[in-house]
């Protein structure tokens, strides 16, 4: 049986968003709770290692805050041409670079083919290994078009797309991207435990 009050644990207001659309929506829809365990203070660390690794350990260190169930989320930005890096450190390369610093990286190499991963990682409480689902979308790093309020969605264009995640419509996006493929399987699998 699936704890009845599901708590998503992130700092992110994006992501959380996204996360209600994609769960509510369909079906079987699935209401979570939220809480940030302010990051700032540092209280879930983001090991560094591969982004299975630091998946786990974020919520492992978030459970035990709670004292309970919860999920959590990472989500890296792999380029092709580095062998799968940034990865899960894009957000200090982002937050140092910008989304022009990312292009550049990529210059001089002979593909700009990227792909980004996101890792739910549930666990049922402090003493249980977590549980990961991931999901994957392929695509381009691209020079930013579109609003640049979520991370790298500017400067990230899926393939089979003209548009790049920030120039789609939420509901668009939110039915091709990494995060929704990574939420079907974990509502698949919270549904087979009601
Ligand atoms: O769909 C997305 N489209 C564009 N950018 C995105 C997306 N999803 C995460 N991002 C950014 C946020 C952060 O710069 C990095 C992931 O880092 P990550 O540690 O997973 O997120 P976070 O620290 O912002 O929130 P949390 O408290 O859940 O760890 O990529
Ligand atoms: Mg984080």
């Amino acid at each position: 049986m699936a704890p009845r009050n599901l708590i998503f644990v992130t700092g992110n207001a994006n992501k959380l968003k996204e996360v209600k659309a994609i769960l509510l929506d369909g079906s079987k829809p699935i209401d979570i709770e939220s809480r940030s365990l302010d990051s700032k203070q540092c209280l879930v660390p983001e090991v560094q290692g591969t982004t299975q690794e630091v998946a786990i350990a974020k919520c492992r260190r978030a459970s035990e805050l709670l004292g309970g169930p919860c999920i959590t989320e990472d989500t890296a930005l792999c380029f092709e041409a580095m062998n799968g890096l940034p990865g899960p450190y894009i957000k200090y390369f982002l937050a140092e670079l910008g989304h022009a610093g990312l292009n550049a990286m990529l210059d001089g190499f002979p593909t700009r083919a990227a792909w980004a991963l996101c890792t739910f990682a549930y666990t049922d409480g402090p003493d249980s290994d977590p549980i990961l689902f991931e999901g994957r979308t392929d695509g381009n790093i691209v020079q930013a078009r579109g609003p640049g309020h979520f991370g790298w969605d500017a400067c990230f264009e899926p393939t089979g797309s003209s548009l790049t995640y920030a120039e789609m419509p939420a509901e668009q996006k939110n039915k091709l991207s990494h995060r929704y493929k990574a939420l079907e399987k974990l509502r698949e699998y919270l549904h087979s435990r009601d």
